[in-house]
């Protein structure tokens, strides 16, 4: 997990005069290393919201800056600010979490989709889904019948490929490419994450191991509800062409949401 430190900063934008590009915030950074504390001033130039047209020149600029390093010249740290979402990683939660409804998981599970959806009408592989990649929002609360949102966070840095075994898909191990099917591979996976209370599957497999799952076109333990058990094995075909499409899952999961499954096994407490 990773540990949340504290980078404090602070206000106070300068104008760069009339053609300005960037507002400029002055803050410091802190950091613990080996148990001591550093604070180094920094200053923080974001491009302003009017001039998101020329992003393309600004991170040029400071990743030109970044490659090199001289004593005379500027140091520019590599950083990405994200919003920060309260609740954080879904699997953390779920891990933490006694009660969590059939209901609230394929809320979550279909929210997943619509975000899947969305990038595959761009084109877009994301190529790191799963329920670490989850960034609950609002937790929702069953009582005032307040659903969960979640944040589908940046694919990241990717570990090693053995590491991620489950979630990459297995063509990814030889052709080392993402496409818009290794997400549905991964969504499946992380279902099966959801509805196991965020334990990962296949922990404690070690890499030869996981690569042997795949070597013998090996699939997760089933779940007992069937229908859902069939979507995750829909999505974790071992030939990518033949997974469902975004909007095949959105329905499948639909009417996972109305079967009497959910009435008749939702682990939530009803409403009194
Ligand atoms: N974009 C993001 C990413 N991570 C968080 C987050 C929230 C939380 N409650 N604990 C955490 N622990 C580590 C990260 C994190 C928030 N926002």
């Amino acid at each position: 997990t990773t540990q949340v430190k504290q980078l404090s900063i602070s206000l106070q934008s300068e104008s760069l005069g009339q053609g300005s590009f960037t507002h400029i915030f002055r803050g410091s950074k802190t950091d613990q290393r080996d148990g001591v504390t550093h604070s180094t001033e920094v200053l923080l130039k974001v491009l302003d919201a009017n001039h998101k047209n020329c992003w393309e020149s600004f991170f040029e600029a400071a990743s030109l800056m970044s490659q090199i390093s001289h004593k005379h010249l500027l140091l520019v740290y590599d950083i990405m600010v994200q919003e920060f979402v309260k609740h954080g990683a879904l699997d953390l939660y779920l891990k933490k979490s006694t009660s969590v409804s059939v209901s609230w998981k394929l809320d979550v599970a279909k929210q997943l989709a619509c975000a899947l959806n969305f990038l595959e009408e761009k084109n877009i592989a994301h190529g790191n889904i799963c329920a670490k990649n989850l960034l609950l929002a609002r937790e929702g609360d069953p009582s005032t019948d307040n659903s969960p949102f979640i944040k589908l966070s940046d694919p990241g840095i990717s570990m090693a490929l053995l590491d991620r075994i489950p979630w990459v898909a297995p063509e990814v191990l030889n052709t080392l490419e993402i496409e818009l099917e290794c997400d549905k591979w991964s969504f499946g996976s992380t279902l099966w994450e959801i509805f196991n209370n965020g334990e990962a599957p296949l922990q404690g497999l070690d890499p030869i191991h996981k690569q042997q799952f795949y070597e013998h076109f090996s699939n997760l333990p089933a779940l007992e509800w069937t229908e859902l058990a069939d979507l995750i094995s829909q999505c974790m075909q071992y030939q990518p062409e033949l997974r469902p499409s975004c909007r095949s899952i959105i329905r499948q999961l639909n009417s996972l949401i109305t079967s009497d499954y959910e009435i008749l096994h939702a682990s939530d407490t009803l409403p009194k």
